[in-house]
């Protein structure tokens, strides 16, 4: 029975799981926390990898990373970072996005072009950025990585050139999943000059041995990880609560969604992975405990304490500026606050606000599907027992509840797995413990809250 170890290494934190390749047990895990913010000097997740993944490392014979999509590593010619990486709940690069989904051709041609409409979100804007608000700094660019590639580049000891995978490179902006190539092109016009990129690995190829003689596979983005941890298949639709909200499907052909909502990536075994992504999720639910001076259990029995659509209370959750709907500058708004309004309420309305946008979220990635037959949900925020209970009553549907675990990290261990055996498929691991939610829906919750969104008109993207 090898142990291959899986990384996650995503917004808030990294986890380390190492992993009993056979049947997917996990015998050990670790943590270790990230600087707070959506700019972060990139050498503090190798610090985090080295303190949770540091340790199991030696026990590993395979070890593959899942790193948060599109932050931008921008390196000199030492390889040291030109500055800190814009993350991708980092909206100053909103306009910068704007600028280049016009300079491509309009929404339509940048779908076409890159698989996605370009929002703040993405690498190549924040490139753009760099190139308008810190020229020194883009000058000095001579290579660009995405966070799980620095983190497995190092992971290798920075022996074999640096890596990625075709699920990290398609949430760039200048590369195509459906050509499986990069448009260098695009690169060079955001950033004004060229630069050196990883090459894309395929889905279980090497890409480099660590120092204690272990396999290092390609990774992948984070998303990816959690759908191949999931087992993700044909009908079915992932939640995701961590920092961001994510719906997420796999699909066998490229997905264009000229709207931009849902955004056209790659997964991490050959396939698509349709998605869409909010920027508040779990924080909404930090935000409302803080307020109220509670821990997220005492959240949770607070808003199970309220009722359905929280005595009047509406809460658009848009706190850090917002993706899905595109509006980078929007706030959070509380509508419908009384004398009568209760902590309960405060706690029940975030809890809702939380499901409407993931609804609305699932509801765009169903719509390039032929049906939905399971939606399971995980992530952080995953773990509260308001949001177990209140998701199949505010979705309108059963949802399934996978295990409290770390899927992400889960899905990196498989794709180790999968690169140490060389088998043409990743190994079976089973889904086990999955509990079905079932509640009577309201959807009146819905409407509330999409009234209250619908009062600010959204962004064309
Ligand atoms: N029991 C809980 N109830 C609600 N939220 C929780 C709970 N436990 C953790 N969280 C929240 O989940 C988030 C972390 O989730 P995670 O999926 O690890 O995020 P990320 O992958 O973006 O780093 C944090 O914002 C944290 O406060
Ligand atoms: O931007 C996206 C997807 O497009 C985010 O989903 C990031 O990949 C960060 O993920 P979490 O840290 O919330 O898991």
């Amino acid at each position: 029975m090898p142990l291959v170890l899986g990384v996650d290494s995503s917004t808030q934190s990294t986890k380390a799981v190492l992993v009993d390749a056979d049947d997917g047990t996990v015998v050990a895990s670790r943590t270790a926390p990230h600087p707070d913010g959506t700019s972060v000097d990139p050498r503090a997740w190798l610090e985090a990898f080295d303190a949770a993944a540091g340790p199991l490392l030696p026990r590993a014979a395979a070890v593959a990373v899942g790193g948060q999509q599109h932050g931008m590593v921008a390196l000199d010619a030492e390889d040291a970072p030109v500055h800190d990486a814009l993350l991708w709940n980092d909206t100053r690069s909103a306009a910068a996005a704007a600028e280049l989904v016009e300079e491509i051709g309009g929404p339509a041609a940048c779908a076409e072009a890159v698989g996605s409409v370009l929002v703040a979100s993405f690498t190549i804007t924040k490139l753009r950025w760099l190139r308008d608000h810190e020229p020194d700094a883009a000058r000095r660019t001579t290579r660009v990585l995405l966070p799980h590639d620095y983190l497995t580049w190092h992971a290798g000891g920075r022996r074999s050139a640096p890596a990625t995978d075709r699920g990290d490179a398609s949430g760039t902006g200048y590369y195509s999943a459906a050509d499986g190539a990069y448009r260098e092109d695009l690169l060079e016009r955001a950033l004004g000059h060229a630069a050196g990129l990883p090459r894309v690995a395929g889905p279980n190829e090497q890409v480099g041995t660590t120092e204690h003689g272990a396999v290092v596979a390609p990774g992948t983005g984070d998303n990816m990880a959690a759908a191949l941890g999931l087992g993700l298949g044909p009908g079915d639709v992932s939640l995701s609560i961590g920092t961001s909200g994510v719906a997420a499907a796999v699909s066998d052909s490229p997905v264009v969604d000229r709207t931009g909502v849902v955004t056209g990536f790659a997964d991490a075994t050959g396939r698509y992975l349709p998605m869409a992504t909010t920027l508040n999720a779990a924080r909404i639910l930090d935000l409302h405990a803080r307020l109220l001076g509670v821990d997220h259990d005492e959240l949770a029995a607070l808003a199970l304490d309220s009722v359905p659509g929280a005595h009047g209370l509406t809460v658009s959750p848009y706190y850090d500026g917002e993706r899905t709907p595109n509006r980078p500058d929007a706030s959070g708004t509380w509508a419908g606050l009384t004398t009568a309004t209760s902590r309960a309420d405060v706690a029940r309305a975030a809890v809702e606000a939380l499901l409407c946008s993931l609804a609305d979220a699932l509801d765009a990635v169903a719509q390039g599907l032929t049906g939905v037959d399971r939606v399971l949900l995980i992530g952080g925020g995953a773990k509260s027992s308001a949001v177990q209970a209140l998701a199949p009553a505010v979705l309108g549907r059963d949802v399934v509840l996978p295990a409290s675990a770390e899927y992400v990290a889960l899905g990196a261990a498989r794709q180790a797995a999968w690169t140490l055996s060389g088998s043409a498929e990743p190994p079976a691991w089973p889904l086990a413990g999955t509990r079905v939610l079932q509640a009577e829906p309201t959807p009146a919750v819905r409407d509330a809250y999409a009234a209250l969104r619908d009062r600010a008109p959204a962004l064309t993207p």
